[in-house]
């Protein structure tokens, strides 16, 4: 006997097969225009004359373009893709909007002082020995996840994962992508010709890419992971059938397109359409993803269980309920992934407002030995293996230069100590940001697993983990860890310089000799918010953070940049005295950089 977590929503599924695409509306065709940025707006009049019909005459919604439209776009924005959207909108676009208003009162709750715990209720899920995910079993390709790069999908970066020799490619609409959209389209070109072994592309320079083998089950495992349930999609608007008109939701876009035009190609080439999900903040979500994959595959007649998800285990909500989420995506789930630097992101958002033995030291000082991160790791790691997951690792964020040995000798150094922790507590595999690290991470696990795919089988009954652990922040800086103004200074130009780099299209940044992506800006920013909140101190001049302070080293910051960049710097300090320097706390950076300066940009143009 298996158990249940309260109660699944019942009743007739409105898209069973009989109801599927061919009993849709016709939406509009794709036509020029600037995206309008509001989410919603009142009922107006549709490009087609009104809201779909389908067959059985029920009233549909319809997705409209109103991004600019290039060169091969069309074989992207079909109007069946754009039926099939509108399809996973009608049923999930309020469920979304739902979730989003339960995160913010649970932060709140977090906030006035109530500590996340593990949840009474769904106790008899966590007590039940019995069930299982379906794991690897029937996903070909996903048996061994020793390495897995990750990168965005421009062509280029897409034909150097898939030439990289990783096991599996972590195809990202997320942290390392800037959601423009020609990123948005043109990465679906990218991959639906990956896919299709046709993929090619020449530089500026006139040096030529194309796949080592036009046969995708030869190279790595595709595992695309669409963007959060925070953010929007501002060049498709969705009218639901009541004639009301928002942005679509950049999560249903991304999986919605990948899985509409390649689920049957994947699978015909003995792949599948594997996924990984980010930033969940609890069950629920997870069951959310759980019902867009029942009623995707029911609505291309793909059959249940064919998808796989891993999902990011990023959030400190999350963290404690790891097993419900595997139980809820129990036929669909892969295994969980250790997404650290959103983790810590989680970790200051959460508790921001909890004074001093809430702060994190300086970014750089929080390492992953740290007590309360090695809690995560070790829970997640015991969980996964419990029911037959894969646990998989996260991302160094050292990357080597090519021109300078030292930089290399020291990243790959740090990596390697990083893989062997990973690969000693039982994880299953890893992240890579950088192809020359892949030998690095690879010799770690091989070192461990040997020939075997994984260590699915090694159980870590050993780790006791509670609440107390996985909320021991203090931990952080018990070892003497310190913030310093040195760190200081290092978020505002990390944070600066991203948000510049992200403004002008590109999502991943090597700053510093270190990656840096959407999850460590928000990690930059949101430590200068907790240090002013929290009255901290810097340890080495015993100065105050006050927003005097940061807003001169923000200045400072921007002069020293403003030689060598273009005219974004002063946008991306716009955004930052926005996302760390006010009152109010943004729940993600990305939000508001989006809708008030990304959107309509000069990278956002075709
Ligand atoms: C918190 C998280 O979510 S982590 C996951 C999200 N983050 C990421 O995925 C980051 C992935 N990594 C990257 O984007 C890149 O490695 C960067 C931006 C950090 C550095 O890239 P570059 O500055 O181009 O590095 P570098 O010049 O050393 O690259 C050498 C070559 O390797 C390629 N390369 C580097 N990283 C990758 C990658 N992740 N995937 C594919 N190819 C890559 C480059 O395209 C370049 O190829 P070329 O010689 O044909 O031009
Ligand atoms: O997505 C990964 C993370 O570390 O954040
Ligand atoms: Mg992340």
């Amino acid at each position: 006997m298996t158990a249940t977590i309260d109660t699944r929503p019942q009743g007739a599924n409105p898209y069973a097969p009989d109801a599927g695409l061919a009993g849709l509306g016709t939406p509009p065709a794709a036509r020029n225009g600037s995206p309008s940025t509001p989410r919603s707006s009142a009922p107006s009049s549709l490009p087609n004359g009104g809201v779909g019909a389908s067959r059985t005459g029920a009233r549909r919604g319809v997705i409209t373009v109103t991004g600019s439209v290039g060169p091969r776009y069309g074989e992207i924005l079909t109007t069946d893709a754009l039926q099939f959207l509108a399809l996973l909108h009608d049923r999930f676009d309020s469920a979304r909007d739902e979730l989003i208003a339960q995160r913010q009162l649970r932060r709140q709750d977090i906030a006035d002082g109530s500590d996340p715990d593990f949840r009474a209720s769904t106790r008899p899920v966590r007590d039940d020995p019995h069930w299982r995910v379906a794991g690897s079993r029937r996903a070909p390709g996903l048996e061994d996840r020793r390495v897995e790069i990750t990168g965005p999908t421009d062509p280029k970066m897409t034909i150097n994962a898939l030439n990289s020799g990783a096991r599996c490619w972590l195809a990202d609409a997320e942290d390392a992508s800037s959601p423009t959209w020609p990123n948005v389209v043109e990465g679906q070109l990218a991959l639906r010709d990956a896919i299709r072994g046709t993929l090619s592309f020449t530089n500026e320079a006139g040096k030529e890419y194309s796949l080592r083998s036009s046969d995708i089950a030869d190279l790595p495992t595709i595992v695309f992971r669409p963007r959060g349930w925070h953010l929007d999609e501002a060049h498709l608007r969705y009218t639901d059938a009541n004639g009301i008109t928002s942005s679509a939701l950049g999560s249903l876009v991304d999986f919605g397109l990948y899985f509409f035009h390649n689920a049957a190609e994947l699978i015909a080439r003995g792949r599948g359409p594997y996924f990984y999900l980010p930033k969940l903040e609890g069950y629920k979500e997870a069951r959310l993803w759980n019902e867009v994959f029942e009623i995707a595959q029911d609505a291309l007649g793909i059959p249940r269980g064919t998808i796989r998800a891993t999902v990011l285990i990023e959030t400190l909500p999350a963290a404690f309920e790891m097993e419900e989420i595997l139980y809820e995506l129990r036929d669909h789930c892969a295994g969980l992934n250790a997404g650290r630097w959103d983790y810590l992101f989680s970790v200051i958002k959460c508790f921001r407002t909890r004074g001093d033995s809430y702060v994190l030291p300086d970014r750089a000082q929080v390492t992953m030995t740290a007590p309360f991160m090695r809690a995560y790791t070790e829970l997640l790691v015991a969980t996964c293996h419990k029911r037959g997951a894969h646990a998989i690792g996260g991302m160094s964020a050292f990357i080597p230069d090519r021109r300078n040995p030292e930089v290399t000798r020291e990243a790959f150094q740090r990596v390697a100590a990083d893989k062997k922790r990973e690969a000693g507590d039982g994880f299953d595999g890893t992240w890579v940001a950088h192809p020359d690290l892949i030998p690095v991470a690879e010799a770690e696990f091989d070192a461990v697993l040997g020939d075997a795919p994984n260590q699915v089988t090694r159980l870590r009954d050993d780790v006791v983990v509670g609440q107390h652990e996985l909320l021991d922040i203090a931990s952080a800086r018990r070892g003497g860890a310190t913030v310093t103004s040195a760190g200081l200074r290092s978020n505002v130009s990390v944070a600066v310089r991203y948000l510049d780099a992200w403004l002008r299209g590109t999502g991943a940044a090597a700053l510093d000799n270190l990656m840096e992506d959407a999850a460590t800006a928000e990690i930059s920013r949101s430590q200068v918010w907790q240090w002013i909140a929290s009255g901290t101190v810097t340890d080495d001049d015993q100065l105050p953070v006050t927003r005097e302070r940061v807003e001169a080293i923000l200045l400072d910051v921007v002069a020293s940049l403003s030689p060598d960049h273009g005219n974004r710097i002063e946008d991306a300090a716009e955004i930052f005295r926005e996302v760390a320097l006010r009152d109010a706390f943004p729940p993600f950076l990305t939000n508001p950089a989006y809708q008030g300066h990304l959107v309509g940009s000069p990278a956002d143009q075709v």
